[in-house]
């Protein structure tokens, strides 16, 4: 049973298309082979796994990995998020909660607010917390014993988490972006459960504008049947996939409308750079971290653009993407 506690969490259509156990998971191989091993021990020693920390990009399947973890072992998970719990009550409270081996996932746990990040580190290590209670002269503090349980918590920066936070994981892991292999398998599955027929062709077009991101195929397969359906297609072809992300602006290396106004504010208002990103963002009118933790690790992994110690450049390849000429001074 999931059990999401944080009421901003809204379990959209996406939940229909989530794999529930490893052998479902597509790609991301090494991080699911190796979860195999430790969760199949851990069952084997009859523990609660060991805490698991899972880094990397939005959409990439941290929220899917930790419900599998919890399918695997048998246990219930609890979904929260670091900013929805404000006060160490709250904590305490989702903390003493927990049936023994279950998962608690934290997303975003790099924004824990540090009073609570602190009643994390007893709760991790010893599975006890310590409660302060009454008033003034009288107050004591009270240890609660917990159950042994797994806290899966996921981030898009694992280099804002505090030391101590990190080190209390025994499992740290970062999510890659996927192959135009893997997402083809995931768009056929896609296609699969909601019973749709793709051409090969337009499978592989539509991993290709994709951005690595099983969470961005799925958003551009829904977007892609709707044009499909409305103009009558018996299947979706490769023709139509093309139509479809072109009005929606998403161009052949899965570039969207602010990734082009990033790559176009470098080069035209900052000479290619080098810039600093706050500088990109206030001339774009976009927030530096949305850029920092969604666009640019995508046109880095794709070679758009480059991290210098005096800010980002456009490369080569960003000028001839875009089609324009190399001015060298
Ligand atoms: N390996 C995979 N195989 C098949 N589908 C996947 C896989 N990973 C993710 N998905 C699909 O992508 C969607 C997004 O995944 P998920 O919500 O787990 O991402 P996330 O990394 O937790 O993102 P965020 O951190 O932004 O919440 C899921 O609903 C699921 O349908």
């Amino acid at each position: 049973m999931n059990e999401v506690l944080d009421p901003e969490i809204v379990e959209d259509d996406e939940s229909s298309l989530r794999p529930s156990d490893f052998d479902e998971y597509i790609g991301q191989t090494n991080l699911k082979e190796n979860l195999k091993v430790f969760v199949g021990a851990a069952k084997l020693r009859d523990e609660s796994l060991d805490h698991v920390l899972l880094y990397g990009p939005p959409g990439l399947g941290k929220t899917t990995m930790s419900m599998i973890i919890a399918h695997e072992m048998g246990t219930h998970i609890k979904i929260t998020t670091g900013p929805s719990i404000e006060k160490t009550g709250d904590l305490v409270a989702i903390l003493t909660a927990l049936e023994p081996g279950d998962v608690l996932f934290i997303d975003e746990i790099h924004r824990l607010n540090k009073v609570v990040e602190e009643i994390l580190y007893p709760a991790m290590e010893d599975f006890c917390i310590d409660v302060v209670i009454g008033k003034e002269a009288s107050t004591r503090s009270v240890r609660i014993d917990l159950p042994p349980f797994t806290l899966v918590g996921a981030t898009t920066r694992a280099g804002d988490l505090s030391a101590p936070l990190r080190d209390r994981f025994g499992i740290v892991s970062k999510l890659e972006y996927y192959s135009e292999e893997e997402l083809t398998q995931i768009i056929d599955r896609t296609s699969r459960v909601y019973n749709i027929v793709m051409d090969d062709d337009a499978k592989g077009e539509l991993a290709r504008r994709s951005r690595g991101t099983p969470r961005i195929a799925n958003r551009l397969f829904r977007r892609v049947r709707d044009f499909s359906q409305f103009y009558g297609d018996a299947t979706i072809t490769r023709d139509r996939t093309i139509e479809a992300l072109e009005r929606l602006k998403v161009d052949n290396l899965g570039l969207d409308d602010v990734d082009h106004k990033y790559l176009l504010g470098i080069i035209h208002r900052f000479k290619g750079g080098p810039v600093g990103l706050e500088a990109i963002a206030a001339s774009i009118g976009e927030e530096p971290q949305t850029l920092e933790d969604v666009n640019e690790p995508y046109l880095l992994q794709i070679g758009l653009i480059k991290r210098t110690p005096r800010g980002r450049i456009a490369t080569a390849e960003a000028y001839r993407h875009l089609n324009i000429e190399q001015d060298y001074e």
